[in-house]
């Protein structure tokens, strides 16, 4: 059997009372784009952050490439870079577009200013935005500074392989744009899954339009646990409780309409 870029097993986090995971198993393979989807307070993007290291969970696994991850913690220890795009850009806006995308090399890179500006403006052109690094965040649309910040999430070292992305981790990529904006970011993310070199991808996301053109293999979380499993196709088909509310969005079913966590 393939093994898994990473895995998950038995993660659980609560927040005092309030148990958001309860013991959730999960892998990501090499080359595919799992979708995590839920309704709000389900614990998605508390997952997301585990599995990037932003967050410890109070008991369970974290296997990488078949090594047991313990240093969530030790950037120093960590095996396999991942790069996360938040629900917000978080763009700073006291930055120009150019210093946003390239913060990170320009912090820590031994790399001139010049070639890191170079490989800004590629990185920005891959993402459909050539020449507005001089722009400042307050500048752009909503769709456009998600874009920026996608950009931002792909830009690596060249003369440092260590440095590559091996994973990108989206969370709610479409969330607030509306219909066109959203084609344009789920175009982006499946054509970065070719181009950008980071063929593996997770994406946290309740919009369906997003879930449909950018899944492949999908979990759905309620209350803390993964209540199903399949792919884009199996949504056609399955009789999934879960998975036939959450379609319709309808309120009778075993999901609670406005959930205490919602
Ligand atoms: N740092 C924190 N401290 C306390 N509670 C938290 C913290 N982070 C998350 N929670 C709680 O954990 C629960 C799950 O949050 P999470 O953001 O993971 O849900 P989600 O499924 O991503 O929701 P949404 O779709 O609305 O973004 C919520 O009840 C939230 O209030």
């Amino acid at each position: 059997m393939r093994q898994p870029l990473i895995e998950l097993k038995g993660i659980r986090k609560a927040f005092g009372e309030n148990v958001v995971l309860d013991g959730i198993d999960l892998a990501i393979y090499q080359g595919e784009s799992l979708i995590i989807l839920g309704p709000s307070g389900t614990g998605k993007s508390t997952i997301l952050r585990i599995i990037a290291g932003l967050l410890k969970p109070d008991d369970g696994e974290i296997w990488i490439r078949g090594d047991r991850w313990e240093g969530a913690e030790d950037e120093v220890t960590r095996p396999i870079r991942m790069s996360m795009v938040f629900q917000q850009a978080a763009l700073f806006d006291s930055l120009t577009v150019a210093e946003n995308v390239g913060f990170f090399l320009l912090q820590h890179s031994r790399l001139s200013r010049k070639r890191i500006y170079e490989l800004v403006e590629e990185k920005l052109d891959l993402v459909g935005l050539p020449g507005i690094g001089h722009l400042y965040p307050d500048a752009l649309s909503g769709g456009m500074r998600k874009r920026v910040s996608f950009a931002r999430a792909i830009l690596d070292d060249p003369e440092d392989a260590d440095d590559d992305p091996q994973i990108l981790l989206y969370d709610e990529p479409t969330a607030g744009l509306d219909p066109v904006a959203s084609t344009v970011i789920e175009d982006l993310i499946v054509e970065l899954q070719k181009s950008s070199g980071c063929e593996t991808y997770a994406i946290v996301t309740h919009q369906h339009s997003t879930i449909r053109r950018t899944g492949q293999r999908l979990v759905l979380f309620y209350q803390g646990k993964v209540h199903w499993r399949g792919t884009v196709a199996d949504l056609e088909t399955t009789d999934n409780p879960y998975v036939v509310q959450f379609l319709q969005g309808a309120i009778q079913g075993p999901m609670e309409a406005l959930g205490k966590h919602q």
